[in-house]
């Protein structure tokens, strides 16, 4: 053992010493005095120790914000946006910082090199996503699983996001878009406002529930309520944390994961609570998707969705072990919230901009013109190479507005990052979001503009091939990203690989939405049901993008709707 980390094992000790003879006193006062007030005083001073105390003496040596004990920055961090406050703390302390959550520490890294290192170079020691909260999914399925097991599920599942299968899933794509077209169309003809994002998460919902599970959720039919429908964004409700957090997440802020399963298990039980409500509709999702595969296995349907592939196809890397039950449930129930909410959010956020940028837009309609008038009308993935302009639209999209604003590790033993000591199971989040707006990286990071990507650009060519990340790094990147840059540490590659190549399914999605050549005015109806326009992103469009949760109440104003297969007859 080298002598740093045989210094760091004593300080480990000694700091279990030191709580061990509080409760050790603690127990003492009680069994021989019966002093309750002594025993009491003496938990008090343990828990002061142990969540008060020793955190911040163990990360003084890490630069942050002034914080509260116990419960850290919390009150901070409900009160603003978060990816805000984060952004304003990494300018004011620096790449490197520390926060308090509650009394967990979490280091936040804002450049390049640093969450490189982390996600890549690292990755053995940092290769385990905290979980956000107790899920009875973990330890099966992808996102929250770890070690060999989770390199074997994802094997498992790499194969859905193949060139082959990505061409076969235009249908699902084409069939719900031609749907949403019809809405816009009489929502037109009724002069009535649409609300952008619930158009796209009812899009996103079909798309994926006929990709991933091979049924019509039908979320665009209004006129329905239909259960699959409300489950989904049930879950997806269930795992927000804002003020009104699940109670097992906060529980998990503060004590042992176990502790945190047991509150959960109780909490799911209890009707009303928000772990009841992500437990019952997880369920019934997982239940159509068990259900789904077990008639897939059995039966000879000839469906190309997910959960065929899953229930017949799929096998673990190395040992060729099939996929259980339990854990196709797992993973088709992750693969609709992971890819539901972040789809119909670049959507919605693409449109806006677009919307506010004329420019682009024009830019946009002619290449989906030009490609529409060469008999492209409902591109296929093979097609997507033809759209680089679209595709440097949803590059821009994800930059200013990254779904995932950081992503998380956790990490597995001690070790320094960018000259700083990190201790073993500390939570580092990489700050994706604080360098998509770092001058550094993107000159004039607040203006919207896609030309930044052009593969030939002097700006795209002298980036760091880690400061653009939307879809996160290494070997645990997003799994929806079709051409992911496993633990590929050549710059030279990396560039040329993000550059040329389209990323992955989504941008059908957005190739068809702006096909449809609205003619829009967003418009936000506040509280006081005053309308305020925007005119420019600069404006009240960007002030509007950083405040997330007003970005969800945003109406659009569609005056014209034309889809190139009608166009172009
Ligand atoms: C615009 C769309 C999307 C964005 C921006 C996005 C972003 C992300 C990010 C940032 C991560 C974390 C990566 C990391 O920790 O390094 C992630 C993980 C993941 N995403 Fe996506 N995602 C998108 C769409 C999808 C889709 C369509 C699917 C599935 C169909 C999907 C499935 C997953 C899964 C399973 C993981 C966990 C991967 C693992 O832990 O190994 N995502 N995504």
């Amino acid at each position: 053992m080298k002598a740093g980390s045989k210094k760091l094992e004593r300080q480990k000790g000694a700091r279990q010493f030191v709580s061990a003879l509080f409760l050790g006193a603690c127990l003492l006062c009680t069994v021989f005095w019966g002093s309750w007030l002594a025993a009491l005083t003496t938990l008090i001073l343990t828990a002061v120790f142990h969540w008060g105390l020793a955190p911040a003496v163990r990360f003084r040596h890490i630069p942050g914000p002034s914080f509260r004990p116990f419960i850290g920055n919390l009150p901070e961090l409900a009160e603003k946006e978060y990816p805000e406050l984060i952004y304003q703390w990494s300018l004011q302390y620096g790449p490197v910082f520390r926060l308090f959550m509650g009394p967990s520490p979490i280091v936040v890294l804002s450049d390049a090199e640093s969450i490189k290192t982390v996600g890549v170079k690292l990755f053995q020691d940092f290769h385990t996503r905290p979980p956000m909260q107790s899920t009875e999914t973990a330890p099966v399925g992808i996102v929250f699983s770890k070690g060999a097991y989770w390199a074997g599920a994802r094997s498992a599942v790499m194969p859905l996001f193949h060139s082959e299968q990505l061409e076969a899933y235009a249908l699902a794509i084409h069939g719900a878009l031609h749907k949403m077209q019809a809405r816009l169309t009489s929502a037109i003809s009724e002069e009535k406002p649409i609300e952008l994002k619930r158009l796209t998460q009812q899009l996103a919902i079909d798309i994926i529930g006929r990709a991933a599970f091979g049924v019509d959720f039908d979320a665009q039919n209004e006129s329905t309520t239909s259960p699959l429908v409300a489950a989904g964004n049930g879950v997806i409700d269930a795992m927000k944390f804002g003020k009104a957090a699940p109670l097992d997440t906060i529980v998990g802020l503060f004590f042992p994961k176990y502790i945190q399963d047991w509150t959960a298990e109780v909490l799911k039980r209890i009707p009303g609570t928000l772990a009841n409500m992500g437990y019952v509709n997880r369920r019934i999702l997982m239940d159509v998707a068990q259900q789904t595969a077990h008639e897939r296995r059995t039966g000879g349907s000839a469906e190309r969705d997910f959960l065929t592939y899953l229930a017949r196809t799929a096998r673990v890397k190395d040992t060729g072990r099939k996929l259980s039950d339990k854990e196709i449930r797992a993973i088709s129930m992750e693969v609709l919230v992971a890819g539901s909410e972040t789809t119909a959010t670049t959507i919605a956020m693409a449109v806006y901009f677009l919307t506010l940028n004329k420019e682009a837009q024009a830019k946009v309609y002619e290449e989906v013109d030009r490609n529409a008038k060469a008999g492209i009308k409902e591109p296929r993935y093979s097609d997507l190479s033809k759209y680089p302009y679209v595709e440097q639209v949803v590059k821009e999209t994800l930059r200013i507005f990254p779904v995932a604003p950081m992503v998380t590790r956790t990490a597995n033993r001690t070790l320094d990052v960018a000259g700083v000591r990190i201790p073993e199971g500390t939570q580092v989040w990489l700050a994706i979001n604080n360098m998509h707006r770092n001058e550094l990286y993107f000159a004039d990071p607040d203006r919207f503009w896609p030309e930044r990507f052009d593969p030939q650009g002097a700006e795209q060519l002298r980036r760091h091939p880690y400061a653009y990340l939307p879809f996160g790094l290494g070997p645990r990147m997003c799994v929806g990203f079709k051409h992911a840059r496993v633990a590929d540490e050549s710059a030279g590659r990396d560039r040329d690989e993000t550059s040329r190549r389209p990323s992955g399914g989504r941008a059908y999605a957005v190739a068809q939405l702006v096909a449809l050549r609205h003619k829009s005015v967003p418009t936000d109806s506040s509280p006081s049901g005053r309308r305020e326009r925007h005119q420019s992103l600069d404006k009240a469009g960007l002030k509007h993008v950083r405040a997330m949760k007003k970005f969800s109440s945003l109406h659009f104003h569609v005056s014209h709707v034309s889809e190139p297969s009608k166009h172009y007859g």
